[in-house]
């Protein structure tokens, strides 16, 4: 593909993605399989779309400088300006004016010589004046907002929960790229042999310490490999991997997972049993239980049954005190994902969160009562937010005395998060910036 049109095509996808917001992943994922793309271009594409994304709201700050506030800017034209500002502020791979040259054939191209000229003139501008120096915002919370492209309410959010310090480290990780951590599926193959093989097709790996399932590529893009396509892997972040094994599920238990497509954390889990035993797993859509199906047989695992229901409705299809281990991933804000799907942090408002925060109370307090006496519960989310997870699991705890946190979870965490900040008497939050992985909530709680 031509750089002309690789750029054109790019600048469509933004548009979409600012369209139909909280998808860029699934879009990105979708115009790559449907395009004849080298692997040099989807590299490329992948890079420039997400990079335009994660540093939306400065780029936008730049431009408020150089564009008249009056002027309303066609959708195409203000992607087509943050796709170039972000290639010539964060990318130095093609020179300036060549940036710009080819964002004013894309002008003329899509629109007509008064946009071309407009385009011209923006972003020659930037090439002569610069972009406006952040150092200058006097208030720290709105600095560190624009600077790392995140809502300004939110960074106030999580400044007055866990401190600016940790807030800002946590912006900036964002910002950053997460390794690739993959799964190797322990029933058909060894972490030794997976890690060899990686190697010798040139691929740089290290265990992980999150699990002894884990192995993190440090290098390189293996979805295209034969252990990736025959089920020998499989992605997941080590946060993932965690819930699992904190659950500590066995052959021949009877394990509930109340919130599980697409499936990685249940068909982990199968994977600790060995694949004998029950497990049940629901998700609200029915499509998303038979993504999880198709799941657990490209890796081979027979025991899971998987079905839609609605987690705070699963007291109508089972007898209290029916399970061994219960599993509530709960659906969230995802705060804790940004580094992989940007738009998130844009997307979100505080009342989302509150709303969130009233199902992931209504699922716990539904699901407890499915466990047995002595079982095992894990209460998870992808976020960074004490309403969603530490506020939450206490106010369950007060009302239901009959459960509490399981002291023995925190021996078990591996060495290096047993003294981390995000660890408390409640459970553990790891945050992006701790450990390169996603930011998570989890907590063990037992039955007495
Ligand atoms: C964080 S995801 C779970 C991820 C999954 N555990 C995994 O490891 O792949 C949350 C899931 O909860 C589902 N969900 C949302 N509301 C639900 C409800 N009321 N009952 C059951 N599932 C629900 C969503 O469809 C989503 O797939």
């Amino acid at each position: 593909m031509k750089s002309f049109q690789l750029r054109e095509a790019i600048v469509d996808l933004l548009v979409r993605i600012e369209q139909d917001s909280g998808y860029s992943h699934l879009l990105i994922d979708h115009e790559i399989r449907t395009r004849d793309i080298s692997p040099k271009d989807e590299a490329l594409m992948t890079e420039i779309v997400y990079g335009t994304i994660q540093h939306k709201l400065t780029i936008d700050y730049y431009l408020e400088s150089f564009v008249d506030r009056k002027k309303k800017l066609k959708l195409w034209v203000r992607m087509l300006l943050r796709m170039s500002l972000y290639q010539m502020q964060f990318l130095d791979k093609v020179p300036d004016h060549a940036i710009i040259h080819e964002a004013v054939e894309i002008a003329k191209h899509r629109g007509h010589k008064g946009i071309a000229s407009l385009v011209n003139g923006v972003l020659r501008s930037v090439q002569r004046k610069g972009v406006p120096d952040t150092a200058k915002i006097k208030d720290d919370t709105k600095r560190l907002a624009i600077e790392t492209s995140h809502p300004e309410w939110l960074v106030k959010r999580w400044k007055n929960m866990y401190g600016f310090q940790l807030t800002r480290s946590m912006c900036y990780a964002n910002l950053e790229r997460k390794p690739l951590s993959v799964r190797v599926q322990p029933l058909k193959i060894s972490r030794e042999a997976i890690m060899e093989e990686l190697a010798e097709l040139g691929f740089e790996t290290r265990k992980s310490d999150f699990s002894e399932q884990g192995v993190i590529v440090d290098e390189g893009n293996i979805l295209h490999t034969r252990l990736f396509e025959e089920g020998y892997v499989t992605i997941q972040d080590q946060s993932s991997m965690l819930v699992t094994e904190m659950l500590n599920a066995d052959s021949g238990m009877t394990v509930l997972d109340a919130c599980s497509a697409p499936g990685g954390k249940v068909t982990h889990t199968a994977e600790k049993m060995r694949d004998e035993g029950t497990i049940v797993a629901y998700d609200l859509h029915a499509k998303k239980a038979k993504q999880i199906q198709k799941k657990a047989d490209q890796l081979d695992l027979t025991i899971i049954n998987a079905k839609a229901a609605d987690a705070r409705e699963l007291q109508e299809l089972h007898d209290k005190e029916t399970f061994d281990r219960i599993l509530i991933d709960a659906p969230c804000s995802g705060f804790g994902v940004i580094r992989g799907k940007p738009d998130i942090k844009y997307n979100k408002q505080e009342e989302d969160i509150e709303h969130l925060a009233k199902i992931q109370a209504e699922i716990l307090n539904s699901v407890a009562p499915l466990l047995k006496k002595d079982g095992l519960l894990i209460y998870s989310t992808c976020t960074v937010d004490k309403m969603e997870n530490e506020d939450l699991v206490k106010r369950f705890l007060a009302n239901n005395p009959e459960f509490q946190v399981d002291n023995t979870f925190f021996e078990e965490l591996p060495d290096k998060v047993q003294t981390s900040p995000g660890v408390s008497e409640i459970g553990l939050q790891l945050f992006p910036h701790s450990f390169s992985t996603d930011g998570f909530f989890l907590t063990r709680l037992k039955r007495v």
